[in-house]
């Protein structure tokens, strides 16, 4: 896998070079409309970005947002987090009015060295996600056709087996930019020099993913603490009333299975907050784990939890956390988050990796300085892949095993 330093060393004045970042960043709503919640997906790409432009290249910037159909969709265009970099850049950046068609085209054919131009969203093109490999190449030709070069700094979506990810390395010399190296250099550090007692935290609420981290973890971990909406399929699985929460029901065998496997490693949570209703304003009330009222659903895990996860977590020197607590984007249901994200910072001696794009700006939200963590990671789907051991297509690409 070649550095960026070396398409740098190589000088890059007046050439074109096509820079894959992941700025799929959250927005919320505001009273002028929708806003960015938390930009250090963006700030995470400014190295790269400020690099190339130093050196002279037309940077041909391209992201995913959200997961538009295949087709334009207003509501996830890239122009307000076009409108952000070049505040935090402090030059202009164009936005084109579209991926690789005329807008586009125009926009890189009448860049000066050193100007940035980011692409329309990449997912408002059908080909970039697609299975056929014939409609995805068609795509990668078309952005392959913008530059000179390649460069992929989107480590949040390595995990993806997409034509800006994938298909286009083999299409143009590719180089992988500062973040993924420096993310990927995290990742085996995790794998391959753990320190122990290693403790990992779950939550979240994309349950399936996680079960086969789980499972791939299992051998290799002390402690592994599951909370959010993750937590109640394995309460179903312990036989415990869990009232209307998050579940999946077909994943309650498999949860069984794991728990009966896992030696007493799982720690589960022991109080939940379970509230009336999924809203902001909710009536809710402490009640255990073992108890959640059949009109009820758990938003939070309760104080006793967030006691024994900390306790759980005392001694660790290898901690990585992923997915929130509750739903922490209700202030009524942010304490577990609060209150594991402050536990997993306060640890004297371990080296604490925060990943995911939920649980990175859960911490910046509720306040928690970046520099209380060893290392928090841009990629949630992408660092548990990892962590499973599945092979990245982002990476293979970068190996030279994308084949046009
Ligand atoms: N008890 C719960 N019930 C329902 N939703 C929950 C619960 N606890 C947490 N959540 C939700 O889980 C979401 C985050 O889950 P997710 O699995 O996507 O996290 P992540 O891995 O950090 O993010 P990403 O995969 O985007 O990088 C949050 O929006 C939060 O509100
Ligand atoms: O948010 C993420 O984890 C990455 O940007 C990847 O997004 P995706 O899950 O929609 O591919």
């Amino acid at each position: 896998m070649r550095p960026l330093d070396e398409l740098l060393a190589e000088g890059v004045k007046g050439r074109r070079v096509l820079v894959r970042a992941d700025l799929n960043v959250p927005f919320a709503d505001a009273d002028g409309g929708r806003v960015i919640a938390d930009d250090g997906r963006i700030r995470a790409a400014l190295p790269t970005v400020t690099a190339l432009r130093d050196a002279g290249a037309v940077v041909v910037l391209c992201s995913h947002l959200g997961r538009p159909p295949g087709a334009p969709d207003p509501a996830l265009t890239l122009a307000p987090v076009a409108a952000r970099l070049g505040e935090l850049l402090g030059a202009d950046v164009t936005c084109a009015g579209d991926t690789v068609g005329p807008s586009a085209r125009s926009a890189v054919a009448g860049a000066a060295p050193g100007a940035v131009v980011l692409l329309e969203n990449l997912r408002f093109n059908p080909g970039e996600t697609s299975r056929d490999d014939g409609q995805r190449g068609a795509f990668a030709d078309a952005l392959a056709g913008l530059a000179d070069a390649y460069v992929d700094d989107a480590f949040g979506a390595v995990h993806r087996r997409h034509a800006s990810v994938f298909d286009v390395a083999a299409r143009l010399p590719h180089f992988a930019g500062g973040l993924v190296l420096a993310e990927l250099d995290v990742l085996r550090r995790l794998t391959e020099s753990a320190a122990h007692p290693y403790a990992v935290v779950l939550g979240g609420s994309k349950v399936s993913d996680k079960l086969a981290v789980i499972r791939a973890l299992l051998p290799r971990v002390d402690r592994l603490l599951v909370g959010g909406g993750m937590c109640f399929t394995f309460l179903r699985a312990q036989g415990h009333e869990i009232g209307r929460s998050l579940v999946e029901d077909d994943m309650v065998a498999t949860c069984r299975d794991l728990l009966d496997q896992a030696e007493g490693k799982i720690v589960l949570p022991a109080d939940i907050v379970a509230a009336t209703a999924f809203a902001a304003d909710a009536d809710h009330a402490v009640v255990p784990a073992d108890a959640i009222p059949a009109d009820r659903l758990g938003l939070d895990i309760g104080p006793a939890s967030v006691a024994a996860f900390t306790a759980a977590l005392q001694g660790a020197r290898t901690v990585f956390w992923n997915g929130p607590m509750g739903v922490f984007e209700m202030p009524a249901f942010a304490a577990g988050t609060r209150g594991v994200a402050e536990a997993v910072a306060d640890l004297g001696g371990a080296f604490t990796v925060v990943g995911g794009g939920d649980s990175a700006a859960a911490v910046r939200a509720l306040g928690i300085a970046d520099a209380r963590f060893g290392h928090i990671s841009t990629g949630g789907g992408a660092s548990l892949e990892y962590l499973e051991g599945k092979s990245l297509p982002g990476v293979a690409a970068l190996h030279g095993k994308a084949h046009a």
